[in-house]
């Protein structure tokens, strides 16, 4: 029988050679060890399957450290050499905050679905990368904004999941914001699976190099050129579309006092901005990948019927972000034990029970241990959108929605339909991020591509891979906006007609007694958007299907929307969703567009098709 210190010292070898770290692997055979009252067996069983397992979970549970990593406890020093195993000494460095490792075998366990362990936003990974050559890269890391980046126009289309590491150089202007960016080339020796090294990686070495104008902020508000009257009075003169300088409402209260200090400061101040301005400002679209690297796949653009090259300029965001005066509360202090699972570990969806978190789906999880979304939920949705009639509805007492429609005398509410929810995982659950019951907050793992419609609905999106029903395709994104700031976008809309299909997150309002403006959110995803702004509308028979997920709060005053597939698609199919638009209405914040849906079942009177159906069945 070998002794503890050789088995350790195999057992570390093993986890060195998938690339763990020793003093990880170390910590967590002692804390094994202590588990299985020193016996090896379980450990050594499966290749270190648990060993392997419980070094995964350890990282993607770990809280990050703020300056140095953990160098282990006295107590932990003296119990590793009790057991003859050492660590080596880790190196202090301010750059190196985590370590997270994904073991080769993650993507086999979550099936295709792949699970990205690494996906907080707040910290910095460091993690070692095998280039195809099978060298090891590894990187200083500094934190980075993605603001302006851009990139060549790529070539082939990585493998699945994988992505090329976008290096890029940050331009920082005279006050250290991050004013313009920056030039970026690819790195075919950098293969990434997380977008969030290419938020982080920078190249010592520009290649080309890409001027943009310094921000608005600067144009604007002319920090540093005199005082703060006169910054104040230039952002009340802004004649941007949706500007209120919120400085100036605070200084009509006598509270503001901006830049201030040697320091300017940008946090009383609402950047200008229109699509004009965006245009002006933003670099060209990236054709291999719109998401300029944030998201998990690349996704290109294509056009092969219209003149356009690319669909109008935008901000690709990836998470709902406020405009300014929506109030999105996402404390821990608000959930309680009722809404999470502080006591689960690992993947919920394997435990012999249910947890608290699969209380509002009656007690199930919404979905699959293959990470679709179950089909019985699906067709709920499906009956509730295309009978709203038969299914309950909330109205409010006074409608935010209405309010400022007709100011002096507001409407009656209108009513919200009661949807059904999915509720995800999340901080304060006990389980990980591998767990089954968190599939939208993992990111966009379908192969996609935005292309130009050939039946004149503009750009549209569609998958390259055929995609069974319940598979989760992107959230929708956008702005998030209090009604009030909606209504305001409504006016400019018919005046300008720029705007995209904004959504009202209304699911709460009656129920949840939502009256205040901040509370009242909607989404636009015109300037600020994700790949979900190039789905278009299908009447009734679409083959996607907006979801409600609630992830980071307790209430429906705030949520998520996710498409998912409806039904079976082909690839190249055209991805759709309706938008349960009444085409006769004419009080909606969306203009009504002739629809091109082709549907059998298209509700549009306007639509030609259908003129002629009905002619013909005249004649
Ligand atoms: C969320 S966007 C979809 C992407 C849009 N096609 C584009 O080029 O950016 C919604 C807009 O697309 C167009 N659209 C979407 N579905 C349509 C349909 N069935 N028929 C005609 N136009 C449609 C309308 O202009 C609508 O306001």
């Amino acid at each position: 029988m070998s002794s503890h210190r050789e088995r350790g010292n195999k057992a570390v070898s093993a986890m060195k050679s998938l690339d763990f770290p020793k003093k990880k692997a170390i910590a967590v055979i002692k804390r094994l060890l202590k588990l299985f009252d020193d016996n090896w067996e379980p450990i050594e069983e499966d290749n270190y399957r648990i060993l392997i397992d419980a070094i995964l979970e350890d990282s993607s549970n770990e809280p990050v450290p703020a300056t140095t990593p953990h160098q282990g406890t006295e107590e932990d020093r003296n119990a590793l050499s009790h057991q003859g195993m050492n660590e080596d000494p880790v190196p202090h460095s301010s750059t190196f905050v985590n370590q997270d490792y994904q073991h080769p075998s993650s993507s086999v366990s979550a099936s295709r679905y792949d699970i990205d362990v690494s996906d907080n936003e707040s910290c910095l990974i460091k993690r070692p990368r095998m280039s195809s050559a099978g060298r090891m890269h590894e990187r200083p890391l500094q934190p980075f904004s993605t603001d302006g980046m851009s990139v060549e126009p790529g070539s082939a289309r990585p493998a699945r999941q994988a992505i090329m590491a976008l290096p890029a150089v940050r331009q920082a202007d005279g006050r250290g914001e991050p004013s313009a960016i920056v030039t970026c080339n690819r790195d075919k020796d950098l293969l990434l699976e997380s977008p969030q090294d290419v938020l982080i990686l920078e190249e010592p070495k520009p290649v080309s190099k890409i001027d943009v104008p310094a921000t608005s902020v600067n144009k604007h508000l002319k920090i540093g050129e005199s005082g703060a009257k006169a910054r104040l009075q230039e952002a009340m003169e802004t004649n941007a579309p949706f500007v209120k300088p919120l400085a100036s409402q605070r200084a009509a209260n006598g509270i503001v006092v901006v830049g201030s200090s040697s320091e300017p400061s940008f946090h009383n101040w609402i950047v200008p901005y229109d699509a004009e301005l965006i245009s002006k400002q933003r670099p060209h679209h990236d054709v291999a990948d719109i998401s300029r690297g944030q998201e998990r796949v690349r996704i290109p653009i294509v056009n092969e019927f219209g003149n356009e090259s690319c669909p109008p300029l935008f901000y690709y965001i990836r998470k709902n972000t406020v405009f300014q005066n929506a109030i999105v509360n996402t404390s821990l202090a608000r959930i309680g034990d009722e809404d999470c699972c502080a006591g689960c570990s690992s993947d919920c969806l394997l435990a012999p029970l249910p947890c608290a978190c699969a209380g509002s789906t009656g007690d199930h999880f919404a979905y699959t241990p293959e990470g679709l979304l179950k089909a019985a939920f699906i067709d709920d949705c499906i009956a509730v959108n295309h009978f709203p009639e038969k299914h309950n509805k909330f109205y409010c007492e006074a409608c935010p929605l209405e309010r400022y429609k007709t100011e002096a005398s507001p409407g009656p509410c209108k009513g919200h339909l009661a949807r059904r929810f999915v509720k995800e995982c999340w901080s304060k659950c006990g389980c990980g991020m591998q767990c089954g019951n968190r599939v939208i907050q993992r990111g966009i793992t379908s192969n996609l591509e935005v292309f130009f419609t050939s039946e004149g609905k503009g750009w549209g999106l569609r998958t390259l891979d055929g995609l069974p029903k319940g598979a989760f395709i992107c959230e929708y994104v956008g702005e998030i906006l209090t009604s009030s700031e909606l209504h305001e976008r409504t006016v400019q809309n018919a005046k300008n007609a720029k705007h995209l299909h904004q959504v009202v997150l209304d699911a709460g309002f009656g129920s949840e007694g939502v009256s205040r403006d901040e509370e009242a959110l909607c989404l636009d995803p015109t300037f600020y958007g994700n790949v979900g702004r190039f789905v278009n509308h299908r009447c009734y028979d679409a083959n996607l299907i907006l979801i409600p997920v609630e992830i980071e709060s307790p209430d429906h005053h705030y949520y998520h929307l996710a498409l998912f597939t409806a039904k079976k698609i082909e690839a190249l199919e055209e991805l759709t969703w309706d938008y349960g638009i009444n085409f006769d209405a004419t009080d909606s914040p969306n203009k009504a567009f002739r629809c091109m849906c082709g549907s059998k079942y298209c509700r549009d009177p306007n639509n030609s098709r259908k003129r002629t159906r009905a002619a013909a069945s005249r004649d």
